[in-house]
Parts: C-alpha cells; structure tokens; sequence
C-alpha cells in the first residue's frame, strides 16, 4: 500500500497535474521546507506567479476613473456600465490573461469593447414573453437540426430586428471567444507565454492530450464562450445590486466603509490582502445577504430525464383535496426551481426573510436554515446551486466583489439617484429606470468624492 501511494504520482495521471502548484525548493523534502521558512520568501514567489488582491488593485484603473468623473463634484454613474465593463475586465486578466479594456478614462458605449457591448444587450432583449416561447418551443427543435449553415440562413431571412441583433450578440460572442483563443495558440507557437490563467492552461493542456481526450477547436471556443458570460452578467449584477442598496442605506454603507478603514489602519496603511480581505465580517454579511435575497439568477430550469417522484418538503393540498407529500414527474418536464424562494422562505429563514438584513449573518443562523438540506455549495443558499451543474465561480466572484468594494467604497459614497429603479428578472436580474426602456438596462446613482 505504501509503495503504492509513492509511486502512484509518477504512474497514474491526474487531471490535477494540470494545475500548477507551488514550486518545491526540494524535490527530497518536497514543500515541507516552505512551511519552516519565516522569510516569506515563497509567499512572495507565490504571489508574482500566481497574482495577488494587490496585483488586481493594481490592474483597475476603475477608482482613477472614477475619481476623474467626480473631480468637480458630485456626479450621476452609471453603476450598471461600470460593473459590467469591470467584471469583463476581472474574468478577461484572471481568466484567460487577456485585457478587454483599460478602464483608465471613461468611455461611452461606443468606445466599449464590442463583447461588453453585446452582454450588456443581451440580457435585455431576452426578457418579454416571446424569450419563453422562443427557449421553450423554437430552441429545442433547432438544436436536433444538426446544419449550422442552413439555420443561420432560416434565422438570416427571419424579418425582425430583435431576431438579427440577437444574431449579432451571439456572432459578437464567438468571435472573441475564437480571438481569444487564436492569441493563446500563437503564443505557444512562438514559445508559450507561460501564463497561468485558466484558459492558457487549458489550451497548453489540449496541445499536448492524447487524441482522444482532445477537445476539437469548437469545444475550446464553446468554453472561452461559456467561462467569459457565466462570469460577467451575474457578477455585474450582483455587484450593481450591493452598491444600490447601500445607495439606499447608507447607515450600512457607513459602517461598512468604517470597517474597510480599519482594516487598512490596522495593516499600517497598507492596501489589504487576501487572507485580510476575506476576513472582513461585515462585508462578508452585505455580500451574504445581498446575494441571499437578490440571486442574479432568480429560477433554474431542468428537464427531467426519466419518470421520477419528486418528494415535497411539505404536504400540499391537491385540486381533489387530498394532501399530497410527493409528484410524479414524467419523463421530459420542464421544471422551474425558484432559487429566490427557497432563498427568502419565511418557513426556513424566519419572518423576516423578505428583509436586507446583513447582520443576521453576524449571529447563529435559525436552527431550521441549518436543518434546511437546500441543495447549495454556499451557506444553504441556492444563489450558486449545488450538485454536479452548480456554479464553479463562487469563491472567485465573492473576492472580486470583496476588492471591487473595498476600492469604491474607501474613495467615494454612492447615494440612489431621482429616477425609480426596477429589477427586471429577465434571466439575470439587471436594473431598469422606471417607464424606461427594458432593452437597456441602466443604474445611474450619486457618486461623490469622500473628504478623507
Ligand atoms: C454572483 C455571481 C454568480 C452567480 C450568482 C452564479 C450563479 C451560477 C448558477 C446558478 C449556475 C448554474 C446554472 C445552471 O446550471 O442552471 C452557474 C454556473 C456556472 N458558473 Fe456561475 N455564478 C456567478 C459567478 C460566476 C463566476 C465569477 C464564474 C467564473 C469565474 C462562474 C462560472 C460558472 C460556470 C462555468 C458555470 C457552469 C457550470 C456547469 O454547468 O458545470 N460563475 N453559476
């Protein structure tokens, strides 16, 4: 047995050998000197190779940018075009080492990096009641027609601009996705740039497979595609979220900025880290809370694939009057899991569960939230899911939102603007002005400069 586990490394392969770890200063002791060693030599090491919170501070020109627009006062923002350029920028450098835009000036829409453009439409054209009929009657049946050629002529001659600036979004989408990944392989080719993000890694990985476990270029481009839009839509529209309603309380925004400061003072000065960062307990709870009772995602849609008894978590009464503990579900239905409501469930969370209230994460949660079994990945939540689909980016969008507003809150206050904002749930959940157009999703609010 042994024997087995010292040379099972060397025999068997892993898809963890893709991942680098840190370096071994000797291939005897392995790593267990860096553990003795009170220089910090290899967290430094560690941190040049793999980046740091500090490093991504240093990336954003979001707060210069900023600081430029509110130089001669306070000025109206739109928080929604920023967060969305932000995250994009975020995924784009730790993702695939790849930069979409500088944020250093600010920029209109015009100046925008085409696939900021094209997420920022598409969750607004895909809200209405023709998305349903279009996801639940049209999409199904395109994807058994295997000829690409001839749907993108179908969809070609379809007379209706909603249908080709769809079109355009998702054309936007691919090409980048296939720019991206050019880049990476003409890196390789002149001799790898020896990048460490997940895309440079996948794509050095995928050179190097067996045949058979290679996946074909459309499979790469499908996952530069798939990474790029789960990571952008949902972060910018939690973040958008978080700054509103401090925007509307700013008691909480006080407090928390009040403990960002702190922080700093109590680091001399010094910009946080992540180990500090993510120690935060009052900003851990807005976080929380915000993505407790706002998920990005407000349903997630199934389809059952075989016959199945669906359990209740309580009986329900039928339309015979009969109380019924469980359903059939036949093979082939669609379901509607509503994450917003197992979220904000007054039977789990207490009579307060429709209420932003961050400190209830400060203290013990009700007994029956932990007894709750939601299937979650993060704090009996179904925010990011759970199982085997749910969502890989959770650890990474909580500190992009932990240093994004530890940069925005330690230079500026943000306050709600004039207009009435609604939340759309259109798929992800994006901000609207009141009586404004639905296609274009907006958040403008108050931000000014802090006197510090
Ligand atoms: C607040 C931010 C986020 C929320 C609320 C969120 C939520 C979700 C949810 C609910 C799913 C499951 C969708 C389904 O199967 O129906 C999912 C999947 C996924 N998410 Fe996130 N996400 C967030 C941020 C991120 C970030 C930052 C990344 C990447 C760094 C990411 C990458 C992914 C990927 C790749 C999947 C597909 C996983 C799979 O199907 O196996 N997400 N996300």
């Amino acid at each position: 047995g042994l024997t087995w586990k010292l040379v099972r490394e060397y025999l068997v392969k892993s898809p963890l050998d893709q991942i680098p770890g840190p370096r071994s200063s000797s291939w005897l002791a392995g790593n267990i000197p860096e553990f003795y060693d009170k220089t910090g030599k290899h967290y430094y090491q560690f941190l040049e190779d793999y980046g740091s919170v500090m490093k991504l501070q240093g990336l954003l020109g979001l707060q210069k940018s900023f600081m430029n627009q509110v130089k001669n006062g306070p000025k109206e923002i739109d928080i929604l075009h920023w967060m969305s350029r932000t995250t994009l920028e975020i995924i784009g450098q730790s993702g695939m080492g790849y930069s979409f835009d500088s944020l250093k000036e600010d920029a209109g829409s015009a100046d925008l990096h085409p696939y900021s453009r094209s997420v920022k439409r598409f969750g607004g054209l895909l809200s209405g009641t023709h998305t349903f009929f279009i996801t639940s009657y049209i999409l199904p049946f395109a994807a058994k027609l295997n000829y690409p050629r001839l749907k993108r002529w179908i969809v070609e001659c379809i007379p209706s601009q909603w249908v080709h600036d769809l079109k355009d979004i998702v054309d936007t989408i691919q090409k980048t996705a296939v720019d991206i990944y050019r880049t990476k392989q003409k890196a390789m080719i002149e001799g790898d740039d020896g990048k460490k993000d997940i895309i440079s890694i996948l794509v050095r990985a995928n050179a190097s497979a067996a045949d058979e476990d290679r996946l074909s270029d459309e499979e790469v481009f499908g996952q530069v595609a798939s990474l790029t839009f789960a990571a952008m839509d949902t972060s910018s529209s939690a973040l958008s979220r978080i700054i509103y309603i401090l925007g509307e309380h700013q008691e909480v925004q006080d407090r928390l900025r009040q403990e960002l400061f702190e922080a700093k003072k109590n680091n001399n000065g010094k910009d946080l880290d992540y180990d500090q960062i993510t120690t935060l307990p009052f900003l851990d709870a807005v976080i929380r809370e915000t993505l407790r009772l706002h998920p990005p995602l407000s349903i997630a849609i199934r389809t059952a694939r075989k016959d199945m008894i669906l359990p209740l978590s309580k009986p329900i009464k039928s339309t015979t009057g009969d109380h019924i503990s469980e359903i059939f579900v036949p093979n082939g239905t669609s379901l509607f899991a509503s994450i917003y409501g197992a979220n904000a469930d007054p039977e789990i969370w207490g009579e307060d569960a429709q209420e932003w209230k961050p400190e209830r994460w400060l203290k013990d949660l009700p007994e029956k939230v932990e007894a709750s079994q939601m299937p979650s990945i993060y704090s009996h939540l179904m925010t990011f899911l759970g199982g085997s689909r749910a969502c890989i980016g959770f650890k990474f969008a909580q500190l992009e939102f932990k240093i994004v507003l530890s940069i925005l809150l330690t230079s500026f206050r943000f306050t709600s603007g004039p207009q009435k904002i609604l939340w759309t749930m259109p798929g992800i959940t994006s901000p609207v002005l009141e009586g404004g157009d639905i296609t274009h999703p907006s958040l403008p609010m108050l931000v000014s400069p802090l006197d510090v």
